[in-house]
């Protein structure tokens, strides 16, 4: 090598250690469609290449990953040569990258003359679709040909698998006279997230392979020797580019109307997210805004691009080795990560559920550094075959809380562990009892309510929480020690704490002992939804708690003690007649008051002068102070039905119309009242009015 006298050697040689083992990296995941390691980490092995090729240009060879792309194509398949090479984007990962990739382009349009006044050009944004490049050739009007990028130079062939995606046309639209006599349609094509979730499970049922995630499933879809899997698995294609296209006048003069005229002859186009903008100031804006809606999005982005939106000077800035020097992929940070498995341990929630935990090596991603990510069930973990010791791939998207993908089974050590779910309750030492899972649940629980101490702390901590109780002060560590000591079991023993007692404890001053006692003081007049949802019943949200302190208070004329009552008496018909209160909800509170350890709390609450009081009054409710006259026979809901749903927010129902009435509701064969409606000018409503109404309140 010719720079190798000025260059050290170990220089050299880190480059072709990089250099094999991006290699390999690319032959994993471009042929095999089997990456062992995430993309982060792999970008990061390109970039470490690329700065040192910049420092020591002597050592660039054509060969090298960073200027080739993708990897040859896969044996089975016959090869495609691309008539024009499809390449690779640059990326960028920063504000300043992009700026400097402005600046780039401007300054060399500037120097042609052809900027335009206000300094701004014009570029179009685009998503970066997470799925893999294809090429299809028409020509007069019909698909004659698909392909992979394979290596830019050779794909593979892929025309029969192509031809089962139904979003794909197999003629293009259009008269005779508009459809080219060649056109290349080049696109992603992609698998949307749901379709994803449904082939992984379906894989799963037959005990086949787990794919990682939607771009490596819509890649091991695409790339099947039988078109027959291809067709099973609703793949997608978006088109955002071209190849040859004959005669070359047929092309629009931009990418925005090349984009238009793709659409007209009938190919999916994203058109949607994809938006013309000026400058730099355009091209950070559509950034900012595109990671926003990032998550709502049906399938995967791992950035967006940009390309320079007038074609004339998209030729005129060219091409370096591997991609175009118009265009420009902002990626986003990445959301997966590879790192090391370190052990499982078990959470106990406040109803029993147990959840596996992942204890991982830390590392960084989507923009945080992760130390747990959740395994969600025992199930999900032989599922995924995970086991401890494994190199695991972590993803953390948007602020979902962090989750173990897969194992990286390459990697895997011999030392590796599986693991299961012990018989007992793994949490507590003083619990000990069984585990549980119901029939068709994946959750495993532990029996042993309010014995376990695990469950008591989460309930306390829950019961404590803003929502429900509001005890500022009552923290983490405290909860440990009033449980772990026996001071609290239940919820009653909280309201008998004292300031000189819980001055005695870790990191407690005498202030803190006493703002905690005053916190616990005004918790003793709840009202009496946040004191139901406190009790933490299975199934009871705020929401639940909310209705159900409605229907058996105040709308049933009752005293929040009373109706606490009433609610521990109910049945589980009583119950669900409370607006969506189902048969689900209504059976765990059932089920919780049937326990007399529950009853006996409710009963020591009271014993240690908690009093419930009333809901604010039905006042900040969205139909307070409006009167409904129900009539006829409407189609889904009964009249009770809809007689409790306008009760619980807020409204009043009345057997007579008058001119007080704010609406009638009428069903089928409604007579004199919906007259009498009509007279007096009061609106009337159907069924499907009605519920319209209540959602909007
Ligand atoms: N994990 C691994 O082992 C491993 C190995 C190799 C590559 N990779 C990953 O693959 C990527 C590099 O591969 P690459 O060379 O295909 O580059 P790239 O994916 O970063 O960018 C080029 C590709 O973007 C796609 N694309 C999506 N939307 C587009 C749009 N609107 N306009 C134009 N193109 C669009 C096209 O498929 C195009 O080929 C990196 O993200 C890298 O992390 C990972
Ligand atoms: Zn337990």
């Amino acid at each position: 090598m010719s720079g190798a006298s000025t260059t050290p050697v170990d220089v050299a040689s880190e480059i072709t250690a990089l250099r094999t083992e991006i290699g390999r990296h690319d032959y994993q995941y471009h042929t095999l469609d089997d990456p062992l390691i995430a993309d982060a980490d792999y970008d990061r092995l390109m970039q470490r290449l690329r700065d040192l090729e910049r420092a020591h240009p002597e050592l660039i060879v054509p060969e090298s990953p960073t200027q080739r792309v993708g990897a040859a194509p896969l044996d089975g398949f016959a090869s495609v040569e691309h008539r024009l090479p499809m390449l690779s984007l640059n990326n960028a990962f920063s504000e300043e990258d992009v700026a400097a990739f402005d600046k780039r382009m401007s300054d060399t349009v500037r120097e042609a003359g052809k900027l335009p006044e206000n300094g701004l050009l014009d570029y179009f944004c685009e998503q970066k679709l997470d799925g893999l490049a294809v090429s299809l050739r028409y020509e007069r009007g019909l698909l004659v040909q698909a392909a992979t990028r394979g290596d830019g130079q050779t794909g593979e062939d892929i025309t029969h698998n192509i031809r089962t995606i139904k979003v794909i046309p197999l003629r293009l639209q259009g008269d005779a006279g508009k459809v080219p006599d060649v056109l290349e349609v080049r696109g992603e094509v992609l698998m949307f997230r749901k379709d994803f979730e449904r082939l992984n499970a379906d894989q799963a049922t037959r005990r086949e392979k787990q794919f990682v995630n939607p771009r490596n499933a819509a890649a091991g879809s695409l790339r099947q020797l039988d078109p027959k899997i291809t067709e099973q698995r609703r793949l997608r294609f978006f088109a955002y580019g071209w190849g040859e296209v004959l005669p070359e006048s047929a092309l629009p003069v931009t990418h925005a109307g090349v984009l238009d005229w793709l659409h007209d002859l009938g190919l999916p186009v994203n058109r949607l997210c994809n938006r013309l903008v000026q400058g730099l100031p355009g091209l950070l804006a559509y950034y900012a805004e595109t990671g926003q809606t990032r998550t709502t999005l049906p399938y995967d982005i791992d950035g967006v691009v940009y390309k320079v939106n007038d074609l004339a000077l998209q030729r005129m800035l060219g091409y370096v080795a591997r991609a175009p020097r118009f265009a420009l992929a902002h990626k986003f940070p990445a959301e997966e990560a590879t790192t090391e498995l370190l052990d499982i341990e078990v959470q106990v929630g406040r109803t029993g559920a147990l959840t596996p935990v992942a204890r991982l090596r830390p590392v960084f991603v989507g923009g945080v550094t992760v130390t747990n990510a959740t395994l969600h069930n025992e199930d999900e973990i032989l599922r995924k075959d995970v086991r401890i010791g494994d190199t695991v791939i972590v993803r953390r998207a948007g602020d979902v809380i962090p989750e173990v993908v897969a194992p990286v089974l390459a990697l895997r050590p011999e030392t590796a562990v599986a693991w299961r779910m012990s018989e007992a309750c793994p949490v507590c030492p003083v619990c000990g009892s069984a585990i549980e899972r119901l029939e068709g649940e994946a959750i495993a629980r532990c029996t042993g309510g309010l014995i376990c101490g695990a469950q008591r702390k989460q309930m306390l901590w829950h019961a404590a929480s803003r929502k429900a109780l509001n005890i500022d002060g009552l923290g983490d560590k405290l909860v440990e020690q009033l449980v772990d000591e026996g001071r609290v079991h239940s919820l009653v023993d909280l309201f008998t704490l004292k300031a000189e007692e819980l001055a005695a404890y870790e990191r407690m001053g005498r202030k803190s002992a006493t703002n905690l006692v005053e916190a616990i003081e005004a918790a003793r007049k709840p009202v009496l939804s946040r004191l139901l949802f406190a009790l933490g019943i299975r199934h009871v949200g705020e929401t639940t708690a909310r209705d159900l302190a409605q229907a058996f208070g105040p709308a049933a004329g009752r005293t929040p003690e009373a109706a606490i009552q009433a609610i521990m008496e109910a049945s589980e018909e009583d119950l669900t007649r409370v607006p969506d209160v189902g048969p689900v909800v209504a059976a765990s509170i059932r089920h919780f008051f049937a326990e007399p350890h529950n009853r006996e709390v409710i009963a020591g609450l009271m014993s240690v002068g908690v009093e419930p009081q009333l809901d604010e009054a039905p006042a900040s409710l969205g139909l307070a102070g409006k009167t409904f006259v129900l009539t006829g026979t409407l189609p889904a809901w009964s009249r009770e039905d809809a007689a409790r749903h306008i009760v619980a927010a807020g409204g009043k129902v009345s057997g007579s119309v008058s001119r007080k009435t704010s609406y009638v509701v009428a069903g089928e064969e409604a007579g004199s009242k919906l007259e009498k409606a009509r007279e007096l000018g009061v609106p009337v409503l159907d069924e499907d009015g009605l519920r319209a109404l209540l959602d909007n309140q």
